[in-house]
């Protein structure tokens, strides 16, 4: 481990695209190791404020169970699923994971959107990250710690569907043009008992004149 380096992180990634057509998704498993997979996920639960989600869904708002945090460069500004979010500043365990995920990803990122899913009762819908604010060329860079989860991507069309267990430590980047064919979904589960916290990078337009409706 290098002295400068907070976490340690596996020398020769071996990616593998998941995706068959239309974007490419990279996995790399043991992107960290398992204790400081374990040592950051108690870290960023002690030092981030959580707050649950509110999400803009069949004409109402919905209260999530799943708790979120978003991080960003002050001259962000994000809305998700209709609503505003306020960006809390970076911490030095997440500035030092971003620049390991940024060469990882070779790409710059300015926002980290950070997801506490309780157990296996605790999931994400389908959906594409594909909000307005984003820059739709750069990667999304995610990061699991915690219990092991199903991911799935489904084509948006012809419906195919890759699914794959996200486990501790892992890393996953979607290059573009994956969000505009596929949408991806963390389902829900009554067989997983333990928390998992995962953190996605993103490239947000720092300028974006945002519509008010
Ligand atoms: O928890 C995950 O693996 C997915 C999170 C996600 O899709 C998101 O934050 O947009
Ligand atoms: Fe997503």
């Amino acid at each position: 481990m290098k002295q400068t380096a907070l976490f340690e992180i596996a020398p020769v990634q071996h990616g593998q695209n998941l995706l068959p057509k239309d974007g490419s998704a990279y996995y790399y498993p043991e992107w960290m190791s398992a204790v400081d997979s374990t040592e950051l996920m108690e870290r960023l639960e002690k030092s981030l404020q959580w707050e649950a989600d509110h999400l803009f869904m069949f004409g109402k708002y919905v209260t999530t169970r799943r708790k979120v945090a978003w991080v960003a460069d002050p001259s962000c500004t994000y809305t998700y699923s209709g609503v505003k979010k306020e960006a809390q500043p970076w911490i030095p365990e997440l500035l030092a994971l971003k620049t390991q995920i940024e060469e990882l990803a070779q790409s710059e990122f300015n926002s980290c959107l950070l997801n506490l899913y309780h157990d296996g009762k605790d999931g994400m819908g389908w959906h594409s990250d594909d909000e307005k604010e984003l820059d739709a060329n750069s990667p999304i860079a995610s990061i699991s710690l915690g219990a092991t989860r199903k991911f799935s991507l489904r084509h948006k069309t012809d419906k195919t569907t890759v699914s794959l267990p996200l486990e501790n430590g892992s890393a996953l980047v979607m290059h573009s043009p994956t969000q505009q064919f596929w949408q991806h979904a963390l389902l829900k589960t009554t067989t997983i008992h333990i928390p998992r916290i995962n953190l996605t990078f993103r490239k947000i337009n720092p300028h974006h004149e945002r519509q008010e409706n």
